[in-house]
C-alpha cells in the first residue's frame, strides 16, 4: 500500500443476481480525502454497491476492488482503513441479546457484536472508545441498552464503533434515514465535525439536502451504472437530477447546501 493509493477503486466490477447484471462499473476511482456522494433512485444499485466493499457480497470474475490500493483483506485490516455504517448493520445490534452503548463500541475491536468471556478487552480500547462516543456526541448513551436507543442515538454510536479505530475513510448508507429532521441537522452537524477532522466519507444516499458542504464530488448510479460522475456544482443542477430520478426536479442552494423539489 502506497500513501497515494485512491481510497477507492473498482475496475471491471460486474455483481449478478438470478442471471441479471445489477451493478456494472467499469471503473470508478475516488481518492483520498475526496469526500464524495453516491446518489441514486430507489433500485440503483447504491446498497450492491455498499455491499460490494463491505465484502458481503461479491462481483463475477475478472474484477477488481481496491480499497487504500488493498484488494485482499480481512475484517481487522479493513475497519483501520474504512469505517461502514449501514442501517441492515443497525438491526444487527437492536436484536437480543441486549448490548450496552460502550460495549457496542469496544467490541468493534473484536469484529464481533457483542464482548464475550474469551475476548480480553484492555482500558486503553475503553478508552479510545469513550473518545469516540464523545467526538459524536453520546457519551450520555453509556449504560443503555442498544435496543432502547433511538435511530439517531443508535447511529452515532455505531459511527463511534467505525472511528474508534480511526479509519481513513467512512462510507455511510443511509446514514441519516429514519431521523426527524431536527436529529438529521444534529446528526450532520456531527458529521461535518467528522468530515473536517480529516475523515474522507463515502455519503451512499439519495436525499440531495443531506449532501454535506464537505462532499465535493458525485457519483449518480442508475440502473446499476455510472449515469455522471463529476463536482457537486456541476451535478446538484435540474437537468442531471431530473436525468437521475425520472421527473422534473428544480434545485436551490442555500449557502454550501442544496435542496431539490419536484415540479408540478
Ligand atoms: N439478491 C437479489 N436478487 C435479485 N435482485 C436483486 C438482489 N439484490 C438486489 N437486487 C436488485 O438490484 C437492484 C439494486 O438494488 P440495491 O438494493 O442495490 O438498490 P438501492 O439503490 O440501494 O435501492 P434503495 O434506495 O431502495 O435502497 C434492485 O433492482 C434490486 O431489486
Amino acid at each position: 500500500m502506497t500513501d497515494d493509493s485512491p481510497l477507492l477503486a473498482l475496475a471491471n466490477v460486474r455483481v449478478m443476481a438470478d442471471e441479471t447484471c445489477i451493478l456494472d462499473l467499469p471503473a470508478l476511482t475516488i481518492a483520498d480525502g475526496e469526500s464524495t456522494a453516491i446518489l441514486g433512485a430507489n433500485g440503483s444499485g447504491k446498497s450492491t454497491l455498499v455491499k460490494l466493499i463491505a465484502r458481503d457480497l461479491y462481483p463475477a470474475y475478472g474484477a477488481d476492488v481496491r480499497i487504500f490500493g488493498q484488494d485482499s483483506w480481512n475484517v481487522f485490516e479493513l475497519r483501520t482503513l474504512l469505517g461502514i455504517v449501514s442501517t441492515t448493520m443497525q438491526l444487527d445490534f437492536d436484536a437480543d441479546p441486549p448490548l450496552e452503548a460502550l460495549d457496542c463500541v469496544v467490541s468493534g475491536f473484536f469484529a464481533s457484536r457483542g464482548l464475550w468471556a474469551h475476548q480480553h478487552y484492555t482500558q486503553e480500547m475503553v478508552d479510545v472508545s469513550r473518545t469516540a462516543l464523545e467526538e459524536v456526541g453520546a457519551t450520555h448513551l453509556i449504560g443503555r441498552s442498544m435496543a432502547s436507543l433511538s435511530t439517531g442515538e443508535a447511529r452515532r454510536v455505531l459511527i463511534a464503533r467505525a472511528l474508534a479505530h480511526r479509519p481513513r475513510a467512512l462510507l455511510l448508507d443511509e446514514p441519516c434515514a429514519g431521523l426527524d429532521p431536527a436529529a438529521r441537522h444534529h446528526f450532520l452537524d456531527m458529521l461535518r465535525g467528522v468530515a473536517r477532522g480529516g475523515t474522507t466519507l463515502i455519503l451512499v444516499t439519495h436525499h440531495i439536502e443531506e449532501i454535506l458542504p464537505e462532499i465535493g464530488r458525485i457519483v449518480m448510479l442508475q440502473d446499476g451504472r455510472v449515469l455522471h460522475d463529476g463536482a457537486k456544482t456541476d451535478l446538484l443542477a435540474s437537468d442531471a437530477l431530473t436525468a437521475l430520478f425520472g421527473l422534473p426536479i428544480t434545485v436551490s442552494r442555500r449557502g454550501d447546501w442544496y435542496d431539490a423539489a419536484i415540479v408540478h
